[in-house]
């Protein structure tokens, strides 16, 4: 059996008594640009907390390029891009390139490594379209703005998966497109990327797959009418 990017088995999930994932299988190729559909309070968070080894699944298995979800983390294998706004770093003094090279453990006491972390850094928000914003404060970025240092942060590390939560939710169509863009040319690199997002119909059509979850399983896209409605 060939290595899976995520591979999904059954996987359930209740919080207390309120069930979200009910046997929940998804499989992603290495390379796939995959979009997880599906309405508000589905589980897609949930499902995304679970491939990055936050929650365990009550039952099911989860395997990430067939490791374990702690061990794919470890191993430098993930990026992720979370579901938050440029307000959550309202009162934090961090420029964007503080915020992108949080994720390369930069240290003052290895100079040459540090020189070496902030290039990468740098780069990485070339890529992402922030060109000459390296200085800014993250919590003065605009929403289009915010979402782009964030893939950079993802991005730096060169994960074999991308993992994003909502990205485009709180944007215009131009920057929604320009991120799903930016993500696209990364994809190229034979990153596999899992996106997720409750309004399918605004991102531009850069991704290989669309799968729906609903009422706690996820279902190929067969027909037009069950992603609309986030069955
Ligand atoms: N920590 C928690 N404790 C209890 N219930 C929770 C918790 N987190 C989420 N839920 C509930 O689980 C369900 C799925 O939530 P989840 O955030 O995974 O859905 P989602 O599809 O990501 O929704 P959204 O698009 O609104 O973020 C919702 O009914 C939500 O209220």
């Amino acid at each position: 059996m060939s290595i899976s990017a995520v591979r999904l088995s059954g996987v359930s999930f209740s919080y207390r008594e309120h069930p979200v994932l009910a046997g929940a299988s998804l499989e992603l190729a290495p390379g796939e640009f995959c979009v997880l559909a599906g309405q508000n309070g589905a589980g897609k968070t949930t499902l995304t907390r679970i491939i990055l080894g936050e929650l365990e699944p009550d039952g099911g298995s989860v395997a990430v390029f067939d490791r374990t979800p702690t061990a794919a983390i470890a191993d430098g294998l993930v990026g992720y891009v979370p579901q938050q706004s440029p307000d959550d770093y309202r009162h934090i003094p961090l420029t964007v390139l503080e915020l992108v090279q949080s994720n390369l453990n930069a240290t003052r006491i290895l100079p040459h490594r540090h020189a070496r972390e902030r290039s990468l850094a740098l780069e990485a928000i070339q890529r992402a379209g922030l060109a000459g914003l390296h200085d800014r404060l993250v919590g003065e970025l605009s929403g289009g703005q915010f979402q782009s240092a964030l893939l950079a942060r993802a991005l730096v590390r060169s994960p074999w998966l991308l993992l994003l939560d909502e990205p485009t939710s709180n944007l215009d169509d131009a920057n929604a497109a320009a991120l799903m863009q930016t993500v696209s040319q990364a994809s190229e690199g034979g990153m596999s990327t899992l996106l997720i997002t409750h309004d399918l119909a605004r991102l531009p059509r850069l991704y290989d797959r669309t799968v729906v979850l609903g009422h706690g399983v996820i279902h190929e896209e067969s027909d037009e009418r069950s992603v609309h409605n986030g069955l």
